[in-house]
């Protein structure tokens, strides 16, 4: 489970401090696809890079299965890093390396046993419907291919989320249909936690079985996804299901 108290970050702007988080409070349980909504500029890469420790916040707590990891030691650190998996928008494959290599590259780094990386690898690219291009360099791979690839690699370390940052964003209709597909399918056959950051109502829908709507920095709606996309209570929620005007 991850929790998140009273969360904020502000940033040194051009002019001026820039509120990105402000009081930020959620809970994601074992098994929800969570969707984070919200339009450009309102916090959501913020509160994705503060959840994967990319981004240090000013204040609040999260909490992974009951520990804060913003308390934790360098070590513990680098322990708590290998519980989330982070998805991009553009993949962020290593591009000198095959597409086994770069799925065996986290745990390489994390000192697993080279029997045992060629073993899980293997299982990985079936996971995800790849292993026949275990050999393939990311350039030979189409978007959604590389996007199972970077799948596979976020899911090596056996973390309890995934976290994923415009994972369909880069690809075509039918392709974001397979990505999502197989995102769901993990999130059944493993329980994990998925946290989809997406300008894409229609992948929220079609995943998610919670939304949360951020608007300046803070939750302004959240719930089931049924619930808030068929009776939406913000302006900005009925704006991004296209319901209003901007
Ligand atoms: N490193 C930074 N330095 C200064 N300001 C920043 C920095 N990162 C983000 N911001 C500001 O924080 C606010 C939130 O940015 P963030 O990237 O989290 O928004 P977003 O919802 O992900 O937007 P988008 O959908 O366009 O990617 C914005 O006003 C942004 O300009």
């Amino acid at each position: 489970m991850i929790k998140i108290d009273n969360l904020s970050k502000r940033f040194n702007g051009k002019n001026g401090k820039v509120t990105a988080l402000n009081d930020i409070n959620i809970e994601m349980y074992d098994g929800d696809i969570f969707g984070i909504i919200g339009m450009s500029g309102a916090g959501k890469s913020t509160l994705l890079r503060c959840i994967t420790l990319l981004e240090r916040p000013d204040s609040g707590s999260i909490f992974i299965d009951g520990n804060d990891i913003l308390t934790l030691n360098h070590q513990e650190l680098r322990k708590a890093r290998r519980k989330m998996g982070v998805v991009f928008q553009h993949y962020n494959l290593l591009m000198q390396e095959t597409v086994a290599k770069n799925v065996a590259f986290p745990m390489e780094i994390a000192g697993m046993e080279k029997s045992q990386i060629k073993k899980r690898v293997q299982e990985l690219l079936i996971l995800v419907n790849i292993d026949d291009k275990a050999d393939f360099y990311p350039t030979q791979l189409s978007g959604g291919q590389r996007q199972r690839v970077a799948i596979a690699r976020a899911l090596a370390t056996n973390p309890e989320a995934l976290l994923c940052d415009e994972p369909t964003s880069a690809l075509d209709a039918l392709t974001t249909k397979q990505v999502l597909n197989l995102l769901k399918e993990i999130n059944k056959r493993l329980n994990t936690t998925i946290i989809i950051i997406t300008h894409e109502m229609s992948a929220v829908k079609a995943i998610c079985n919670k939304v949360a709507v951020i608007n300046e920095g803070r939750f302004v709606e959240m719930g089931l996804t049924k619930d808030v996309f068929t009776n939406p209570s913000h302006d900005v929620t009925k704006m991004l299901l296209g319901m209003e005007d901007i």
